[in-house]
């Protein structure tokens, strides 16, 4: 461990963790807890090297020095070497330009490639370009839990036409990447919402970088109720890709969120955890459709139970 001891305002943590590569969702969640942002990673001679931010005042030395021994502790626990974990100060001018070194467009599904706001598409691209300035909000569309959030968004609406009007909720909006993906896809609107401001910023920002109109993505900062209570009337179906725990406590909202014949894609939930999801979606009459996982991520995708 070699932390700087420099002190400045407006400054943030580079994180530095060099581990096995089989560790990385591992990581990438130890860190995200820890409230990291822009993570970023990169795999070279069987190692993985994760390089992620947390802002000056939210993370003191021995806060890190605890995060290190987590990432310890988790690699142990399964049978893995400890990582190297080291940490630097850096200006926040630094910040973007740092994590953005190591973020490279990204292809999701068959259909969509994710491209960092500052690397310019090729004019002759076979994908739908989603691009996308995370800023402080979670979803750069690396995460496991994200990608299969757009997976499952490509299979439900890979055939609908701007006729059919569909409407998605996105709930725990983050970087605004599911309702982005969703309208490329073939959504006509979306209602987003987040209970982080840095999170509205990022989806209104996102929205302009891929030139699409205010009216497309509604966006307000609030609870899954708030959702509820602004749309006109239920969406066709909704994401949520948000901890399994405060989705179980949702669940008896979805009803009120989507119509009669509406869906869901529900993320961000343990494999371990699924059984005590369903069970909440079955006490409120909800069938779990699909059950697709990445590493030890689970999305569910859901509709409503006839009986
Ligand atoms: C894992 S991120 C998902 C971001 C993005 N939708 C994606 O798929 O990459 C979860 C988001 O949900 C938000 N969130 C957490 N609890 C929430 C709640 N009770 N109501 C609304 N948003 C919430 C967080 O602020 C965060 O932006």
């Amino acid at each position: 461990m070699s932390p700087s001891m420099i002190t400045a305002n407006n400054s943030w943590w580079e994180v530095q963790v060099i581990a096995d590569q089989s560790l990385e969702e591992q990581i990438f969640w130890r860190l995200q807890s820890f409230g990291c942002q822009g993570m970023a990673t990169q795999k070279k001679d069987g190692k993985l090297y994760v390089s992620s931010y947390i802002p000056m005042e939210k993370g003191k030395v021995l806060d890190l020095a605890a995060l290190a021994l987590w990432l310890e502790q988790d690699a142990i626990a399964v049978n893995y070497d400890p990582p190297v974990t080291q940490w630097k100060i850096i200006n926040d001018e630094d910040w973007s330009s740092s994590w953005k070194q190591h973020w490279n467009p990204q292809e999701v599904g068959d259909m969509l490639v994710i491209y960092p706001a500052w690397i310019d598409p090729p004019a002759d691209c076979d994908r739908k370009v989603l691009r996308l300035d995370p800023g402080s909000a979670f979803g750069t569309g690396a995460h496991a839990t994200t990608q299969l959030c757009l997976e499952a968004l490509e299979m439900r609406l890979w055939d609908v036409k701007p006729e059919d009007n569909i409407v998605v909720a996105d709930v725990g909006c983050g970087s605004g990447i599911l309702s982005i993906g969703a309208l490329l896809i073939g959504a006509s609107q979306t209602f987003a919402i987040d209970n982080d401001i840095l999170a509205i910023k990022a989806t209104n920002h996102n929205r302009q970088l891929n030139n699409i109109p205010e009216e497309k993505i509604w966006v307000q900062e609030g609870s899954i109720q708030d959702l509820i209570a602004n749309m006109p009337k239920p969406a066709n179906g909704f994401t949520c890709n948000i901890l399994a725990d405060i989705i179980v406590d949702m669940v008896p909202y979805f009803d009120q969120l989507v119509d009669e014949n509406g869906w869901g894609i529900l993320s961000g939930i343990l494999i371990e955890q699924v059984p005590k999801v369903a069970k909440a979606l079955d006490d409120h009459k909800w069938v779990v459709a699909t059950f697709w996982k990445r590493q030890e991520w689970a999305c569910l995708t859901i509709r409503r139970s006839e009986y």
